[in-house]
């Protein structure tokens, strides 16, 4: 299936097992190539329903050939309707964890902020700068619930090591991966200044998008590892040649032309995902029930009930 996975005439709405992996696909990624469509999840959270209906994908184990459900998400909605400061990012994130997923691969369209990443390469980047502007709801410990988790590192480092991996098999194929990447989150929907993208390259910027957060915060919340992998579109507007400067069109055209390599490197991370010898790592083991105490800071007696029951939804146990 190729198209964006809208509900189709006999596609189940339910799936009868828990998801551990899903891939959350942004701009001109809107579905997954080669993969069969076991269900269509209109999964509704106490954060609201997420961006798009959730597709649940089969996807062979390349061990034991039995097929491995993926959950895909659309960040920005099948029709690319949401802007992104008004993705639905809690409860995207709700919507995943509920169905059993501790392991994203996000897929962000981003500008190079460096000469040496060049438009239609590929950055598994490994810190962030936050510089949204605080409009976005960004965690799910509020109104009564207070919780702190860690974030010095914001992606997972387990998930980088195999996507790493997976990247460099696929050079000389057309495929040019960069191993680390600070991205610069900026809120948007506007582009930058030339002004503003020449202070984050004296920041040590690499890349810049608009929506490793909160998604990769709220992630983290929910114990869910985290890696987003990013295809730079453009080089922004600071090296400021004519008709340089960043638009939509150059940046949907570097990821249409670009598609295949995309979705053969998210094949090969999934691929790779589906072995066995990752579960520990897919069922993200390292952060399971730090939340729990990293968000049990509040005092029963002063806790919000309206926070309760939604944490309670989506922390079963956690917060009894
Ligand atoms: C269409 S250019 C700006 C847009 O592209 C990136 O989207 P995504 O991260 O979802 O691939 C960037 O973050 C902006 O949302
Ligand atoms: N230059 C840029 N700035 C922010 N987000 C982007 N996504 C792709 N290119 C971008």
């Amino acid at each position: 299936v190729t198209i964006p996975y809208r509900r189709m005439a006999g596609v189940p709405t339910s799936y009868p097992d828990p998801v551990h992996i899903a891939v959350i696909g942004g701009t001109g990624i809107r579905a997954l190539k080669d993969f069969t469509l076991a269900a269509t999840l209109n999964v509704d959270t106490p954060w609201g329903p997420p961006s798009s209906p959730i597709s649940i994908l089969h996807h062979p184990s390349p061990t034991s050939g039995k097929p491995i459900p993926i959950a895909f998400l659309s960040r920005h909605g099948l029709d690319h309707e949401f802007a992104p400061h008004e993705v639905k990012n809690r409860a995207n994130i709700a919507a995943l964890r509920h169905i059993g997923v501790r392991t994203i691969i996000a897929f962000s369209a981003v500008g190079s902020l460096l000469e040496e990443i060049r438009p239609r390469d590929f950055v598994v980047p490994d810190q962030i700068i936050d510089r949204t502007k605080g409009i976005r709801p960004f965690t799910f410990f509020e109104g009564g619930m207070v919780g702190h988790v860690g974030f010095g590192d914001p992606f997972d480092e387990g998930l980088a090591k195999i996507v790493r991996r997976c990247g460099h098999s696929l050079e000389g194929e057309g495929v040019t991966l960069h191993d680390k990447g600070l991205v610069i989150c900026m809120e948007g929907p506007q582009f930058s200044t030339r002004a503003e993208s020449n202070l984050y390259r004296s920041w040590g910027g690499s890349v810049i998008n608009m929506s490793a957060l909160p998604e990769a915060k709220l992630a983290r919340e929910a114990e869910i590892a985290y890696q987003m992998i990013c295809m730079a579109t453009d080089y922004d507007c600071w090296r400021g040649g004519e008709g340089e400067d960043v638009n939509v069109e150059m940046v949907m055209g570097h990821m249409k032309a670009n598609a295949e390599n995309a979705g053969r490197f998210i094949g090969t991370v999934l691929d790779e995902l589906s072995k066995e010898e990752h579960g520990e790592q897919v069922l993200a083991k390292h952060l399971a029930g730090q939340t729990k105490f990293a968000g049990g800071i509040t005092k029963p007696e002063g806790r919000g009930k309206e926070v309760v029951e939604k944490l309670k939804w989506l922390f079963p146990g956690y917060f009894d």
